[in-house]
């Protein structure tokens, strides 16, 4: 299978997409790691993945990414357990227009402490296998959410680390690939928690409601298959992967050169 011998790790991975993107790593030959502050929901999928899959395949590990020794701690976790890691999936995110700092701390500084704790076990200049990082953001990443200004602040910044981090490992060799996942509407717990999750700008929640007629709103599945798709396309370097109702395409960005 096309991830026979590979060794992943995701974040958020108990629910919602970081679980689709664990049983796609799973189904195509990889062993995953699953990081998820969720601790009933992630030993519930484990257990089910078990007998699905074999023990030996994953691993479940109760993880804060906001907490840089928890993080530390499960990424040594999992390269100890698997031997080393090839693929990482940051993907651990929440809507919280009024808990913002706590929004900032996993969306944003979640995803660059995971890509550089990635890059430590990655980076063939220290020894390292070389590898793949799969920054999870958003189309509000590429584009405002009235509703949601630090939510789109939060993935704008996934979205302009990820692009600089490949950027910077092309020119220093660290043969690591960064790249990005940015989805439409997906069903999944944040879209359920929509109503409570808008704070200040609550007022704003019809807006972004007509948004979600107006794109669709995608299951899981179809973007766990583009996940899939940017994970085996070697050829891809700080690239942003939308994944829309008609399909999945590359955003274009402008080049500033
Ligand atoms: N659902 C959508 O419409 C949509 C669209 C585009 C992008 N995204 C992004 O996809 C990612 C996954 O979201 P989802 O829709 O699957 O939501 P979800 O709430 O279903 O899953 C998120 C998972 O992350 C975990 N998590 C939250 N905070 C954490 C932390 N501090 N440390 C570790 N794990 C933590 C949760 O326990 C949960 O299991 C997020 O980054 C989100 O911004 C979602
Ligand atoms: C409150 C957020 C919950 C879901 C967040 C999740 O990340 C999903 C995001 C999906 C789509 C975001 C689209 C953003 C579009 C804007 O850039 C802009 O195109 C909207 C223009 C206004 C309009 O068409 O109504």
């Amino acid at each position: 299978m096309a991830l026979d011998g590979k060794a992943a790790l995701v974040t958020g991975a108990a629910q919602g997409l970081g679980k689709s993107f664990s049983e796609v790593l799973l189904q195509h030959g990889a062993k995953v790691a699953m990081l998820d502050v969720a601790e009933e929901a992630g030993k519930s999928l484990k257990e089910s993945l078990d007998q699905r899959y074999g023990a030996d395949r994953s691993l479940f590990i109760p993880c804060d990414v906001q907490s840089q020794q928890q993080f530390k701690d499960a990424m040594q976790k999992a390269v100890d357990t698997f031997g080393q890691l090839d693929i990482v999936c940051n993907n651990a995110g929440i809507v919280d227009e009024r808990a913002w700092e706590e929004a900032v701390s996993i969306n944003l500084m979640g995803v660059i402490r995971g890509t550089y704790l990635a890059l430590e076990h990655m980076n063939k200049l220290t020894g390292g296998p070389g590898g793949v990082v799969i920054n999870v953001a958003s189309l509000a990443g590429l584009g405002p959410l009235l509703s949601a200004p630090v939510y789109t602040a939060t993935k704008h910044g996934v979205v302009g680390f990820t692009r600089a981090m490949a950027d910077a490992s092309k020119v220093s060799g660290y043969g690591v690939r960064f790249n990005l996942l940015c989805p439409d509407f997906v069903q999944t717990n944040i879209l359920s928690a929509l109503t409570s999750s808008l704070g200040p700008f609550a007022h704003l929640r019809d807006s972004t409601k007509h948004l979600m007629e107006k794109h669709g709103i995608l299951d899981v599945s179809q973007v766990s298959q583009a996940f899939l798709q940017l994970l085996l396309d070697q050829t891809k370097d700080g690239e942003a992967l939308m994944v829309l109702g008609n399909g999945s395409q590359y955003y274009p960005f402008p080049s500033l050169e």
